[in-house]
């Protein structure tokens, strides 16, 4: 087998792993840094914006491995999918990092009518499916549900955008109306003779779908297809022989604060990890593009610490969970813990809605602010994000804090 010993190896060619490899490039212009990836195209972060000291937008480009390769000659990418490549290639690392990411989470697998969208495979297969379907079923109640449900048109995982420019056009009866059926989950699936065996009076549902769900709610219904939008499982099985990585809950190689998994020099960032820190009050892991970056770009930080023996701190952007996108073409800007996640009853909310326009909800806890919902323009991103990471008593504040008559910003300035 031909073995070739390389200094830093990055696998997986998706924003984290492309990331990391960028920021091991520029640190070690010296050192030649290999990409490994198993789809022909990359997925590279463009016009970066901070938005805030921890809130940034920026835009996914797929590229061809030639163009990073031009953007930084030091950096090779291999399009093969194992550290022991599928051509017998054997590559031995000092350091290796991977950014492998996540595939879907199904809730049944092997069902052909049962469909997950991740890559542009994937979303092509669901714009082929979507074109002739007259009822869609989508389960899960997350990003790719909300971005489904806002338009009835509808290698590594999509992002922001990953829809636009796909001609993503149900059948004229499909784009009627959308149903939503709160507080079940599907109870089985049924292939269209396996409901016929059911003898369902034919006024019920009418008999006439391939596949039916029939939910904990005791309803049923018939559909072209199913999209299961139920979250991400992390890639790890093709590093699990042969090495004894500790897994997170969800699934993930566990990291430390320095994105080190339990294995000697194997790093790891981005969907693929679990974070197994002891994380600030004010965040929490989340499967986004954002944090792909971010921790690609940390995990290439820490690599290279580690290397020159040097001490590195915790990144600044895992104090505050940020992330900023659009549904129904609203800005919508998540801070903190904006869904109370692990505070209990523990908490207050406070709300400001003008329909149509803005909806902002804060989260309190003990008087302080310790997340937000902004959606709409509210400009209040920078002043809360101070709030929260200031942690400030507002007691004394009270309702005021909402009162759109205030000008916010002036008062705690
Ligand atoms: C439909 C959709 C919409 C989304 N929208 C948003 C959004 O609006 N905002 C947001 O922040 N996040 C969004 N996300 C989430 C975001 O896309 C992911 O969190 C992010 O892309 C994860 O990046 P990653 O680099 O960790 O993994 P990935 O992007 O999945 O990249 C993994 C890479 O590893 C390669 N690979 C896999 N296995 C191997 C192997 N064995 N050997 C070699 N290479 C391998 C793959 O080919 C790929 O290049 C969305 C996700 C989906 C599916
Ligand atoms: N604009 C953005 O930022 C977007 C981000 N994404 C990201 O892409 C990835 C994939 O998106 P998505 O699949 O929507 O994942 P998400 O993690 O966003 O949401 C999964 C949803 O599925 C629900 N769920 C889980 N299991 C079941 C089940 N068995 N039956 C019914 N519901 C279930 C969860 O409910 P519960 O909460 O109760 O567990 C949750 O509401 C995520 O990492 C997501 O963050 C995707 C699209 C847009």
């Amino acid at each position: 087998m031909a073995t070739e010993r390389v200094p830093w190896l990055v696998v997986g060619g998706g924003i984290a792993g492309v990331t990391c490899a960028e920021q091991l490039a520029v640190q070690f212009s010296e050192n030649d840094i290999y990409l490994l990836t198993a789809a022909p195209l990359i997925k590279a972060a463009t016009n970066v914006r901070q938005v805030s000291r921890t809130l940034e937008e920026f835009s996914v480009e797929e590229q061809a491995s030639s163009t990073l390769e031009r953007q930084h000659p030091n950096i090779r990418v291999i399009s093969s999918p194992e550290v022991i490549t599928e051509d017998g290639k054997h590559y031995i690392y000092d350091r290796l990092c991977l950014c492998a990411g996540a595939r879907p989470k199904l809730i049944v697998d092997g069902n052909p009518y049962v469909l997950g969208i991740r890559d542009t495979d994937s979303a092509k297969t669901f714009q082929s499916h979507l074109a002739k379907a007259r009822r869609v079923v989508v389960v899960g109640n997350g990003g790719i549900a909300l971005e489904l449900s806002e338009e009835s048109r509808l290698g590594s995982a999509l992002g922001p955008d990953w829809h636009e420019g796909m001609n993503l056009k149900a059948t004229q009866e499909f784009s009627r109306c959308i149903h939503i059926e709160m507080e079940c989950e599907v109870q089985r699936i049924l292939l269209s003779d396996e409901f016929k065996q059911l003898n369902v009076p034919a006024q019920a549902v009418p008999p006439e779908w391939p596949v039916y769900v029939e939910l904990t709610n005791g309803k049923l219904y018939g559909c072209d297809f199913i999209v299961s939008a139920t979250g991400v499982v992390p890639n790890v099985e093709p590093f699990l022989p042969g090495n004894s990585f500790e897994i997170g809950e969800d699934g993930g190689l566990k990291v430390d604060d320095h994105m080190r998994t339990s294995v000697p020099n194997i790093y790891a960032a981005g969907d693929i990890c679990t974070a197994a820190w002891t994380p600030s009050n004010l965040w929490q892991q989340m499967r986004l593009w954002t944090q792909a970056r971010q921790m690609g770009w940390y995990a290439a930080k820490c690599m290279a610490a580690d290397h020159l023996g040097e001490k590195i701190e915790m990144d600044f952007c895992f104090e505050l969970f940020a992330h900023v996108t659009k549904f129904f073409n609203y800005k919508v800007i998540l801070l903190g813990k904006y869904n109370a996640q692990g505070l209990g009853s523990d908490h207050e909310l406070m709300l400001r809605c003008t329909k149509g326009l803005e909806y902002v909800k804060v989260v309190m806890q003990n008087g302080r602010m310790v997340g937000a919902v902004l959606i709409g323009e509210t400009d209040l991103e920078e002043t809360f994000e101070n709030l929260m990471l200031n942690q400030m008593d507002l007691s004394a504040y009270g309702e005021d804090l909402l009162d759109p008559n205030i000008d916010i910003e002036d008062y705690f300035d």
